[in-house]
């Protein structure tokens, strides 16, 4: 059913497209390279939600691409996921996966990272949460005055839903967290 939006949706929208400098209509673009040790847990990462799943069986990495979607403050957000080896094997080839990193944005994006990665091992909520302050970060290398919003959590819609596991169940087999490091640049 057709709604008229509220001032305070219409406020908040149009902050976002002012940050974003878009029209709420237009979706941003982002780009989200994960890097890490080998093992360090960035595939599962990317799946839990990209996929909604959880890999249990580890397949090396070599290069792997994902997509999602969702809005933030009503402006919609077309995430390119990029995962990548941890393997010193391809230390030479993976610095291709991000040739237009910027320093500032790899540093602050890695630090708000760091807040959220011991829960994101077992919360999807967190996992979600990693990737939308990542995604605000990289909307905030074109803009320095974007905040996270208040605003409940996006909805995500993504490109393949394969079945839904049980993540609590999987979380119950949890062995404990390996001391290597991820960062999503
Ligand atoms: N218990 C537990 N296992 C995890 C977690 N994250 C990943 N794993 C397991 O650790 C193994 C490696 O996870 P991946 O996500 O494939 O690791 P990766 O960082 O992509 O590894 P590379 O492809 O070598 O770079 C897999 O068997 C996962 O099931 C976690 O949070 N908890």
């Amino acid at each position: 059913m057709f709604r008229l939006k509220s001032m305070k949706e219409r406020r908040s929208c149009q902050k976002l497209s002012l940050l974003s400098g878009m029209e709420p209509s237009q979706s941003v673009k982002c780009k989200i390279v994960v890097v890490g040790d080998s093992q360090c847990g960035k595939t599962a990462l990317l799946h839990v939600f990209a996929k909604d799943c959880f890999p249990e069986t580890y397949v090396p990495t070599v290069f792997e691409n994902y997509t999602a979607s969702f809005e933030i403050d009503t402006q919609r957000i077309e995430l390119s996921l990029w995962d990548t080896s941890g393997s010193p094997y391809y230390d030479n080839v993976r610095p291709l996966s991000y040739p237009d990193l910027t320093l500032s944005s790899s540093v602050s994006t890695s630090a708000a990272l760091k807040l959220s990665i011991c829960s994101a091992q077992q919360s999807e909520n967190s996992v979600r949460d990693i990737f939308h302050v990542a995604t605000l970060a990289c909307i905030n290398k074109n803009n320095k005055n974007v905040k996270r919003s208040k605003a409940p959590r996006g909805n995500k819609r993504i490109s393949h839903m394969p079945g839904r596991p049980d993540l609590a169940a999987v979380a119950s087999d949890l062995r404990k967290d390996k001391a290597k490091s991820c960062s999503i640049m």
